[in-house]
């Protein structure tokens, strides 16, 4: 049985995250301290894949000095990785942390563009990798230069090779790469809203828009995550509210990142979808409680399941 994740980060980052004691907006701010981590949605799940000790595969596109910086980064933590090199260079995202509140505002750059040749070389590596897969997570923006619907071909690509797939994405590319069916998404709140172009205030109405989702482009589940106050799970049998767990957090960046992670690693183990519930809140809220882009380990997570809040709706 095919085991591998692939991983794909179109437009990935090196994360510069400051912290400062209370951030004034249009004032002098004085960092307390820094730390750069290899950032981008799909090498975030993948370091948490890397640690749960699933077989993943890690790509995307990756430019100049910030992506050479990258590419070390992953030799470091020992994830595999193939990436296509662009002309451009890789951004770096800024993430200020106000100690006062605890809360954290992200400066992300547009990114790198990708020239046609560097495209066409992505697609046939992407055709080679999926020859060994398993599942398939698409995850983050798109680099300038990229059209809005590679989600939807490559989610085709995918499936026509019977991979299983999630989709974590927001705007025109989300909405494009939806028609192709993927297997399951994440969207936070906010993405979904957006993509829905309604608020959503109460869980009922969160509940009957993935509802909508799953039946309008044919999805096996819609996970919408909360920040702090949670995340909700639905399939087309089973509704899950879930609740976290206290923590202090310390930088919520590539909190829904882990969570993607865990949902990959669950399809891979075929786990319940409660299980999977445990394992994607447990993942997310100990990412929310260390620094920087620091992700949760195996170990962090599975001492955290049973303190995951599972309440069943359905
Ligand atoms: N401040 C927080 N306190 C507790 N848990 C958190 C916090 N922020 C995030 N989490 C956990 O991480 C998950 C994903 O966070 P969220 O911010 O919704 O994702 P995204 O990074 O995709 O926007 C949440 O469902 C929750 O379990
Ligand atoms: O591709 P986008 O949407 O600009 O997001 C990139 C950013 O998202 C992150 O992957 C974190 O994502 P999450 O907080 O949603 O898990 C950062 O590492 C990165 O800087």
């Amino acid at each position: 049985m095919k085991k591998t994740i692939i991983t794909v980060t179109l437009n990935p980052a090196l994360d510069k995250t400051v912290n400062v004691n209370k951030m004034v907006v249009g004032g002098l701010n004085r960092v307390a301290d820094v730390r750069v981590d290899a950032g981008g949605k799909g090498i975030n799940v993948a370091k948490v894949l890397q640690s749960f000790g699933e077989e993943v595969v890690t790509t995307g596109f990756v430019g100049g000095h910030t992506g050479a910086v990258l590419l070390h980064e992953m030799e470091t933590l020992h994830i595999k990785n193939s990436f296509v090199t662009i002309h451009q260079e890789t951004r770096t995202n800024l993430k200020i942390v106000d100690q006062s509140t605890k809360e954290t505002t992200e400066v992300n750059e547009a990114g790198g563009e990708v020239q046609s040749s560097e495209l066409k070389a992505f697609y046939e590596l992407f055709d080679q990798l999926l020859q060994d897969a398993a599942v398939l997570v698409l995850a983050g923006s798109l680099s300038p230069g990229l059209s809005v619907d590679i989600y939807e071909q490559l989610l085709q690509m995918a499936h026509a090779q019977g991979v299983l797939s999630i989709l974590d994405a927001e705007g025109e590319s989300f909405l494009h790469g939806l028609k192709a069916h993927p297997t399951v998404i994440k969207p936070n709140i906010h993405e979904l809203e957006g993509l829905l172009n309604r608020q959503l205030p109460t869980d009922s109405e969160i509940v009957n828009a993935c509802q909508e989702l799953i039946d309008t482009y044919k999805l096996d589940a819609v996970i919408v995550s909360m920040g702090k106050d949670g995340s909700i799970f639905v399939n087309k049998t089973e509704t899950l509210r879930v609740t976290p767990f206290p923590i202090e957090p310390k930088s919520t960046v590539g909190a829904g990142d882990s969570m993607v992670a865990a949902i990959a690693s669950s399809l891979v183990h075929e786990r319940s979808f409660e299980e999977m519930a445990r394992y994607a809140c447990a993942a997310g809220t100990v990412t929310a409680s260390k620094s920087g882009t620091d992700v949760a380990t195996v170990q962090e997570v599975e001492q955290k399941l049973e303190q995951v809040g599972i309440t069943r709706l359905s």
